[in-house]
């Protein structure tokens, strides 16, 4: 079935979710090798060669309904399963109501609320008790990326859901999931109190944080009567502690870290083989290395077998089991569908405003640069053409310093653009103290974050940051992913990323829900055709600058050879 979204408006931007994570503790376990032997003979092992691949990413949103009309042919209207409608200005004060209500008065960055999607969730076949309960949560207007996957997981499809961060992507999984399992799914023949025993859903993230983050999400949703239906299984807790609350809670859904769930499940205290859901969130993240031997016992316990004989070609990995699988991230690389393929029957893409089978997917040719030797590819590949992973409101910039000069360029950045919460990036954690105490000595309130720091550490800087009583947070790749402060209005790269998907993550946690942000990369002259080849990858516009008298100035295209030549000079 080939489906694509009736939607006619723009695509929407989530709300800001407190995402944060850091990949410490259960993700570097040691690995046994032959496990991991047996396990490169699967999908795992294809997903090795991905680096002759590219990501599968949304369209910028101009392009998105090209490239939709284009295929128009091979889809189906979505619009035919649930009657589109047009934004009224009712339904527009709709989701300004639900946007104030759900922002509350600390967020002061404006949201486009015409981005959002014109259906109401009632429109989307969720349970009626779930949408009284997102009603109260404020929650009316389902985001494009939603409106798309709600109804596609409803009819038991295997997906891989994509769209740009900050797109709401989360409840996109998880209100389907609701709405079939525990207290608020949908009454069977009037009857709401059949619930059924045991674990139905897993959700896997690849920290703890964001694990937590997920489990808040569920919790707000069940109320507080039912909120222990969802228990965590994240690294850095008590281990054994969690395995009462198993015990003792009856838990229907499992949010977790990786080596964690295994580790439980390894230890004969998880039963998940009657589970029907399993979610892994920022799957091409899972995919790492790192992760490999724990997805592979999840995957093998997780949903009863069915009866089908798994291939010799592809290994344990592709028997098929009779839960549900979906795969979520704003990145896809060639993994993750090789990995969708091997794990689900006939998976769908979903995407802002389309569904359609993977096959109808172009894999897009290899491109791959590395700048830092430590600093691995979430997938083990990069990848071209990650520029509709990005927020389409976001604005690109680079700019050349020497080394030495760098904070510097970051703290008339900061001032010049009059940014009010700041992410810097670097690649490393033995600067990061450096370029607090330097900013801190020019009087900007600034910390580190990182995953070495202790848990009470972490927290308490990512609160005080989410407070406002930090202007620049100075971390390391580990907090890319999932790390969601909604005022964040700039991201500095005080080291380039990787690649262009580390550029996508780190780039991703400014302008969230169509807010405005912006991207400053400041680089060395010499990793200038890195910046460029970046540029190309991500389709965006990396406009130069320089920062001269408190004020950000884009370099006229004549001038930028110029300035090159005298910083080649002046080195
Ligand atoms: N329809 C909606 N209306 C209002 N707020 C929403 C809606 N859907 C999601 N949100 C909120 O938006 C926030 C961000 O959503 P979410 O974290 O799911 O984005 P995401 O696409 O997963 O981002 P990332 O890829 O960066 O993790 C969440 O706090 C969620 O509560």
């Amino acid at each position: 079935v080939e489906l694509i979204v009736g939607q006619p408006y723009r695509n929407m931007l989530a709300f800001a979710s407190t995402r944060s994570y850091f990949f410490l503790g259960d993700s570097l376990r040691k690995l046994s090798v032959s496990r991991i032997a047996g396990f490169h003979k699967t999908a795992w092992l294809r997903s090795r060669s991905e680096g002759e691949s590219g990501p599968l990413t949304l369209s910028s949103l101009g392009l998105k309904c090209e490239v939709d009309s284009r295929k128009k042919d091979n889809f189906v209207d979505l619009g035919s399963l649930n009657s589109a409608t047009k934004i009224s200005s009712g339904r527009v004060k709709a989701v300004r109501n639900s946007l104030s209500k759900a922002v509350g008065t600390k967020n002061t960055l404006k949201i486009d609320e015409a981005l959002f999607s014109a259906k109401t969730f009632g429109e989307l076949g969720l349970s009626p008790l779930l949408i009284d309960r997102l009603e109260k949560e404020g929650l009316t207007v389902p985001t494009d990326v939603q409106s798309a996957a709600i109804p596609t997981i409803l009819q038991k499809h295997d997906v891989v859901v994509q769209s740009y961060t900050g797109s709401g992507k989360t409840l996109a999984y998880l209100l389907p999931i609701l709405s079939e399992v525990g207290p608020l799914k949908k009454p069977v023949d009037g009857n709401l109190s059949d619930l059924k025993p045991g674990i139905e859903a897993v959700i896997i993230a690849p920290s703890r944080e964001l694990g937590m983050q997920i489990v808040r999400e569920v919790e707000k949703l069940l109320g507080p009567a039912d909120k222990k239906l969802v228990q965590q299984l994240v690294g850095g807790a008590n281990r054994s502690r969690q395995e009462e609350a198993l015990k003792k809670n009856k838990p229907a859904i499992i949010v977790g870290t990786p080596g964690r769930i295994a580790e439980v499940s390894a230890a004969g205290k998880l039963r998940t083989h009657g589970c029907r859901f399993l979610v892994l969130d920022e799957v091409d993240q899972l995919l790492s290395f790192n992760y490999r031997e724990d997805m592979h016992r999840i995957l093998e316990h997780v949903g009863r077998r069915s009866s089908a004989k798994p291939t010799d070609i592809l290994g344990p990995l592709a028997r098929r089991s009779e839960r549900q699988t979906i795969l979520v991230s704003a990145t896809v690389p060639f993994s993750v569908i090789r990995a969708a393929r091997s794990w689900g029957r006939d998976p769908l893409l979903v995407r802002a405003k389309s569904v359609g089978p993977l096959d109808s997917i172009s894999v897009p040719q290899p491109t791959s640069f590395a700048s830092s030797s430590d600093v691995t590819s979430s997938s083990g590949s990069t990848t071209q053409g990650v520029a509709d992973s990005l927020p389409p409101a976001l604005k690109h910039y680079y700019c050349v310093s020497k080394v030495q000069h760098k904070v510097d360029m970051l703290r008339r950045c900061v001032h010049a653009l009059n940014a009010k919460t700041v992410i810097a990036f670097m690649n490393h954690t033995k600067p990061l103290k450096d370029v607090v105490f330097k900013l801190e000595a020019r009087g900007m309130k600034a910390a580190e974050l990182h995953g070495d720091l202790g848990k009470l550490a972490r927290s308490t800087t990512l609160k005080k940051f989410k407070d406002g009583e930090l202007r620049v947070l100075v971390t390391n790749e580990l907090s890319a992913r999932g790390l969601d402060v909604p005022e964040c209005d700039l991201v500095v790269n005080l080291d380039l990323p990787t690649d262009s998907i580390h550029y996508a993550h780190r780039a991703g946690r400014t302008g969230r829900l169509g807010r405005k942000g912006s991207v400053v990369t400041i680089c060395e002259e010499p990793e200038v055709f890195v910046v460029k080849k970046l540029r190309r990858q991500l389709g965006v516009d990396v406009q130069q600058c320089d920062l001269t008298e408190g004020k950000l100035n884009v370099c006229k295209e004549e001038e930028v050879e110029k300035l090159a030549e005298a910083m080649r000079n002046t080195s």
